[in-house]
């Protein structure tokens, strides 16, 4: 029997996609360890509670050692009590033709609702990754409304980028993601972030040595740039198990820590690193250690290329903030 006491980690849309994809590894000890008990605290929309049921159900019938709880509401406060980790998943997801930041006006009001609730129950070292789209805005309007809260709290996910990103430098490359190492999603999670291999090595060459530039600046960034899109045109749905990993993996990072000579990307809280503006959530490269990230500094953006990059998605950042100025307090 383990000794640990349980944490607790909250995750909304719970009866949604992504949480049928996540809950399951959670509770299972992949995201926080398999000496880590958890409770689950799921949070739904009221016509989504039977469906949760559902889920809650096979939860019990998979009899996971470590689930040392769950709970299932539909109000925030509730499904935030003392949580030490909380996955915000539930929003709108868009469809074929859509780009992420459509869905501001859907999703904007849930975030800033739940920011309010995790300024009032949940635990002051709360760890926050927001899934929903558009998830760098979505999490600025739960940071800001939420100012009992360090906004270091407040993460967005662009793992899934990330992940992309090293799955193709590696089969383009004949190697494996074993081989990839600092890899960096810049920016937003959208189609105007920019996945920059400049640092990049794969097995210790540079990566730029090993691709030509034409492959990519007009194929290897569109591709990942635009693989959210192409998931949504193929299987008619956004991509699921792939979001749910990335989720995992974002949070099981920020509390374990980098590996070493390694790092991650993610959607952070700008101190003005970088010449980017601070307060907007801009995804860097990070490592983490202790449960605290840290961007990395020092890496090389000094061509025209990148900068150009940098400064256009760190530009919809701003656009998408100022679209939601009446969310931010
Ligand atoms: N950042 C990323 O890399 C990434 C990747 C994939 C998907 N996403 C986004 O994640 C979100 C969820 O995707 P999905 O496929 O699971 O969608 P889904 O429609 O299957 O599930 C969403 C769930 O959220 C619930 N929900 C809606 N409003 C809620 C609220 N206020 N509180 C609690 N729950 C609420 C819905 O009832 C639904 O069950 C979408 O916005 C999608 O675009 C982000
Ligand atoms: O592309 C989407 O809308 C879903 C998600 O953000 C993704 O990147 O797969």
């Amino acid at each position: 029997m383990s000794m640990k006491q349980p944490l607790r980690v909250a995750v909304t849309g719970a009866a949604g996609n992504i949480s049928y994809a996540m809950l399951f590894r959670i509770a299972s000890g992949e995201m926080l360890g398999k000496d880590q008990p958890v409770i689950l605290q799921l949070l739904e929309i009221t016509p989504a509670l039977d469906a949760l049921k559902g889920v809650v159900m096979e939860l019990e019938d998979c009899a996971f050692p470590l689930l040392a709880g769950i709970v299932q509401t539909d109000d925030a406060t509730v499904a935030f009590k003392d949580v030490d980790y909380a996955l915000l998943v539930g929003a709108r997801p868009r469809g074929p033709g859509m780009e992420r930041k459509d869905l501001l006006e859907a999703n904007a009001a849930i975030f800033s609702a739940q920011g309010k609730a995790l300024n009032e129950v949940a635990s002051r070292d709360v760890k926050v990754l927001v899934v929903g789209n558009p998830a760098n805005t979505n999490a600025l309007i739960a940071q800001r409304n939420a100012p009992d809260l360090d906004p270091r709290n407040f993460t967005a996910m662009t793992r899934l980028d990330h992940n992309r990103a090293m799955a193709q430098l590696a089969g383009k490359t004949d190697s494996t993601v074993n081989d990839v190492k600092k890899m960096i999603i810049w920016g937003n999670h959208s189609s105007t972030q920019y996945p920059d291999l400049t640092a990049c090595t794969v097995n210790g060459k540079p990566a730029l040595d090993l691709v030509d530039r034409d492959w990519y600046e007009n194929t290897y960034i569109p591709e990942v740039q635009q693989r959210g899109a192409a998931i949504i045109k193929a299987r008619g749905a956004s991509s699921a198990a792939s979001a749910a990993n990335a989720a995992i993996a974002h949070m099981r990072t920020w509390a374990l820590g980098t590996d070493e000579n390694d790092w991650v990307s993610m959607g952070v809280y700008s101190n003005g690193e970088y010449g980017i503006a601070k307060g907007l959530i801009y995804s860097f490269p990070c490592t983490c250690s202790n449960g605290d990230w840290s961007i990395v500094d020092g890496v090389d953006v000094s061509s025209d290329f990148s900068k150009e990059k940098m400064a256009a998605t760190e530009q919809e950042l701003s656009e998408e903030r100022d679209a939601v100025a009446h969310l931010l307090p």
